[in-house]
């Protein structure tokens, strides 16, 4: 995949942490260390910059594999977008070389890994961890809009736990920088809202839409418009048929919060910066924006 050598340069310049100089990077700038995940594309493994000792997960993606799946433009977007972003609950992309079969992301270590399993492994979180971690989302997201981009891919799967038990958002795949309103159709169809379903336009409140979906799953352990079939989760979808089944560990400020999220008309939906004012979040949520159990 050739990227340009000037956003290279440009990429290079904005990656203080690794190194402050412009500089080309390659394989031999890192002594690769154990791996850390498979992805679609390519592999993840430990690093560590050997002038600066900075460790780092170094994301290897195979060209041909790029190729074959037409995804090299969503990469190019994803790396000019995330590269740019400066926030302490967005995963930080250092930089990026290539060679002939391989393009390399130089990223930051999330050391406890993905968000994913922990909700796997506990089947849902307390309102205090729930509460946390949507704060911090809806902090990331706040600075994200502020700088045109939407995600539009908010989910469990694409958020990774830093050494201090914070949130990173990790896959730009889907965002998009945007001064106008978007009608493309992306995303996994549980997270979507309706108006990206039925492909009409949409904006920067799409995320708080999927941050609502996220924060019902959080408390839940399960999307709120699941269904067996593909066609049913888009009708619940396209209805906003939110139902709360009872649960003694959700309280009805969580409920309340979620409903105000979940709500047809994108632009009726609570804004961030109200979120974060929200009786649910002020009394639950950590204010250091880290959960560490
Ligand atoms: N920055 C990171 N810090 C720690 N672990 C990581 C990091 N990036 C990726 N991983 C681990 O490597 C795995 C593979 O990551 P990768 O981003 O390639 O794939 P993915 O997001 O799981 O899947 P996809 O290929 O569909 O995007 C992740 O699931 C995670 O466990």
């Amino acid at each position: 995949m050739a990227i340009s050598a000037e956003s290279q340069q440009e990429q290079m310049a904005s990656s203080e942490s690794v190194a402050a100089e412009k500089k080309r990077w390659t394989l031999n700038d890192f002594d690769i260390g154990k791996p850390l995940g498979r992805g679609k594309f390519g592999h993840v493994y430990l690093a560590r910059e050997k002038r600066s000792n900075h460790i780092v997960a170094l994301k290897v993606l195979f060209k041909s594999q790029l190729k074959q799946s037409q995804v090299e433009h969503q990469l190019r977007r994803e790396v000019e977008i995330q590269s740019h972003l400066r926030h302490p609950n967005i995963l930080r992309l250092y930089g990026y070389f290539y060679d002939q079969k391989r393009v390399y992301l130089i990223l930051e270590y999330a050391a406890k890994g993905e968000l994913y399993k922990e909700l796997q492994k506990c089947k849902y979180f307390s309102e205090r961890r729930a509460a946390t971690y949507v704060a911090s989302l809806a902090r990331a997201l706040i600075y994200c809009h502020g700088k045109h981009v939407i995600h539009r891919d908010i989910k469990p799967e694409n958020l990774l736990v830093g050494a201090q038990g914070e949130l990173k958002i990790a896959d730009f795949g889907w965002s998009v920088h945007t001064f106008n309103r978007r009608r493309t159709m992306c995303g996994t169809l549980d997270y979507l809202p309706p108006e990206m379903v039925e492909s009409v336009e949409h904006d920067a409140n799409v995320d708080i839409w999927s941050l609502g979906v996220l924060c019902y799953e959080f408390l839940y352990g399960e999307p709120p418009f699941e269904a067996k079939e593909h066609s049913d989760t888009y009708r619940r979808i396209v209805q906003v048929d939110l139902k709360f089944p009872p649960k003694p560990t959700v309280s009805s400020a969580a409920k309340d919060l979620v409903s105000q999220m979940l709500v047809k008309d994108s632009s009726r939906r609570l804004p961030l910066h109200k979120l974060l004012e929200h009786p649910w979040i002020v009394q639950n949520a950590d204010p250091s924006g880290t959960y560490r159990g």
